[in-house]
C-alpha cells in the first residue's frame, strides 16, 4: 500500500509548488459603487495580485463619533450653530461654544470633545432645536467632558500610504469596502486558472433516469460548482467515451486551459486508459497515487507543454478527496494564494481507528447540546462537535451531500479537518 506514492500533506505541497509555477495573469475589479450599473455577479473567492496602500487617511478628518455637540473649553456652552455630516470643515470653535453634529460631522478646529444629546438636553429639544444662538448647553451641570471624548481622529484607523492588503489574500467583502475608504477604485486580482473538465466513461447519462446500464453523471454538477468555491470556474466540460483515442483527443483539445480534470480512468480498470495516454504524450507523473482512503488512484501530471491534468478518481468520494488533495493546493499555488490548511478539532465524536493511510470522513458540526438522561441541554461551553456521516464510501456522494467538512483522520496524530464548501 505505502510504495512511495506521497501521502496526503505531501501531495498536497506537491500539488500546490505545481500551481505556483503556472502564469498568473491580473484582472482588475471595481471597488466603486457603480451606482446604477449591474456589476458582475461575484460567485468566486477573488485574491489579491497586489499590495494594497491607503490613499487617504481614514477618517480622512477628525469627526464626531456621536449625534450631540462639538464642545470648546468647560460648560455652560453657547449654542453657536451646526455642522451636518458631508459639509466641509467649519470654522473654529471658541472656548465657551458648542456646535450641533451629527455622527460623522467633521468637527471644527478647536473642538474638545463632542457630548452626546442625549446627556445635556431632552430627546424633544434635541429634535425641535435649530441654530438658535441665544440656547445655552449643559447650564443644569452637565460635566465637562474628557478631552477627545466622541471624536474619531484623523488617520486612527488607517494612515495614507498604510498598508491595507497583502498580495495573495483573500478579497473578502469588508477588506473591498476597507479599500474603497482607503480610496482606492480599483484592486488587482490573480486571473482564476482556465480549467477544462473531461468526464470519462461510456455509462454515464447527462440527465434524466438512468436506464439500467447507464448512471447519471454525479460529478460534472458537482465540480461545477465545487471548483468556483474553491477559486476557479469550468471553462469548458466534455464527455469522453471510454476509448484511448478518445481520451487522447479530449486532452489535445483541451488546448486553452491550463488545469484539465478527468474523471474516471485513473485506476488499473481494463479502460483505464488516462495514465497510459498521458505517458503516451510525455507527459510526468508528478502524484501518481496518494496514500489516502478514499481516492488512492489520483494523479497529477504535467504535459510537455505545460498544461496540468488532474487525475480524479470515478468513485464520487474518491474524486472528492482528490479535489481537496490536489485541485484545491493546485488552484490555491496558481493564485498565489496560501494552501489552505488543515484544522484542529476541538471537539468530535467517535473516530475509527487510524489506519495505515490517512482516511477522509464526510462530517457536519453537531449542534452544541450535551445529551444527558433528559432532555438535551444547551452546552455550557457550546463548542461545536464534528461527527462523522454515514455514507462514507468512495462511490457514495450522500454523506459529503450532508458534509460541512471533511474529517481527517492521519496515521498518526491528532484529527483534523478541512471545511467543505
Ligand atoms: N482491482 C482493483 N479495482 C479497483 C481498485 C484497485 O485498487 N484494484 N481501486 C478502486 C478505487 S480505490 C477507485 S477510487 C476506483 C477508481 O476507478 P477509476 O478512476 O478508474 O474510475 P472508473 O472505473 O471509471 O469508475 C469507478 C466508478 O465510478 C463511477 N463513475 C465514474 N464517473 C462517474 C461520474 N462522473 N459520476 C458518477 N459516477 C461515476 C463508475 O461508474 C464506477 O462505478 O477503482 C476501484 N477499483
Ligand atoms: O481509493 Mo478508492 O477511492 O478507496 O475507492
Amino acid at each position: 500500500m505505502t510504495d512511495g506514492a506521497p501521502d496526503f500533506q505531501q501531495a498536497r505541497l506537491l500539488a500546490y509548488s505545481c500551481g505556483q509555477s503556472l502564469t498568473c495573469s491580473v484582472d482588475v475589479v471595481s471597488v466603486r459603487s457603480d451606482f446604477g450599473t449591474v456589476p458582475p455577479a461575484q460567485g468566486i473567492p477573488q485574491f489579491l495580485a497586489a499590495d494594497i496602500h491607503a490613499r487617504n487617511d481614514v477618517p480622512v478628518a477628525d469627526c464626531s463619533a456621536m449625534d450631540g455637540y462639538a464642545v470648546a473649553g468647560p460648560p455652560p456652552w453657547r449654542f453657536a450653530g451646526e455642522a451636518l455630516p458631508g459639509e466641509a470643515n467649519p470654522v473654529s470653535l471658541e472656548p465657551g461654544t458648542a456646535i450641533r453634529v451629527g455622527t460623522g460631522s467633521v468637527i471644527p478646529n478647536g473642538t474638545e470633545a463632542v457630548v452626546r444629546w442625549e446627556d445635556v438636553e431632552s430627546r424633544q429639544a434635541w429634535r425641535q432645536a435649530g441654530p438658535d444662538p441665544g440656547l445655552t448647553l449643559g447650564a443644569m451641570g452637565a460635566p465637562k467632558p474628557p478631552d477627545g471624548d466622541n471624536i474619531r481622529r484623523s488617520g486612527e484607523e488607517t494612515r495614507l500610504a498604510e498598508r491595507i492588503g497583502v498580495s495573495g489574500q483573500l478579497l473578502t467583502s469588508s477588506l473591498r469596502g476597507a479599500a474603497a475608504a482607503a480610496g482606492l477604485d480599483e484592486l488587482q486580482v490573480a486571473r482564476p486558472p482556465r480549467i477544462a473538465l473531461l468526464a470519462t466513461g461510456d455509462e454515464l447519462q447527462d440527465s434524466g433516469v438512468p436506464s439500467a446500464s447507464k448512471i447519471r453523471d454525479a460529478l460534472t454538477p458537482t465540480l461545477r460548482s465545487l471548483l468556483p468555491a474553491m477559486g476557479a470556474g469550468i471553462g469548458t466540460a466534455c464527455l469522453v467515451p471510454d476509448s484511448r483515442d478518445a481520451a487522447q483527443d479530449a486532452l489535445l483539445a483541451a488546448d486553452s486551459a491550463a488545469i484539465i480534470l478527468s474523471t474516471g480512468m485513473a485506476s488499473a480498470g481494463p479502460r483505464d486508459y488516462m495514465r497510459d495516454v498521458l505517458a503516451d504524450l510525455g507527459a510526468e507523473m508528478v502524484i501518481d497515487n496518494v496514500q489516502i482512503r478514499p481516492g488512492r488512484p489520483q494523479g497529477l501530471a504535467i504535459l510537455p507543454d505545460g498544461r496540468m491534468v488532474a487525475l480524479l478518481p470515478g468513485n464520487p468520494f474518491a474524486a472528492i478527496s482528490a479535489m481537496v488533495t490536489i485541485v484545491q493546493p493546485l488552484i490555491a499555488g496558481a493564485l498565489r494564494a496560501s494552501l489552505p490548511a488543515i484544522r484542529a478539532v476541538a471537539r468530535h465524536g467517535s473516530v475509527p481507528k487510524p489506519g495505515a493511510v490517512t482516511r477522509l470522513y464526510p462530517a457536519r458540526w453537531s449542534t452544541p447540546t450535551e445529551q444527558t438522561a433528559g432532555p438535551a441541554e444547551p452546552s455550557a461551553l457550546g463548542i461545536a462537535r464534528l461527527d462523522i456521516l454515514p455514507w462514507r464510501g468512495s462511490a457514495q456522494l450522500r454523506g459529503l451531500a450532508e458534509a460541512e467538512a471533511l474529517l481527517i483522520v492521519p496515521p498518526t496524530g491528532e484529527p483534523g479537518y478541512l471545511p467543505l464548501p
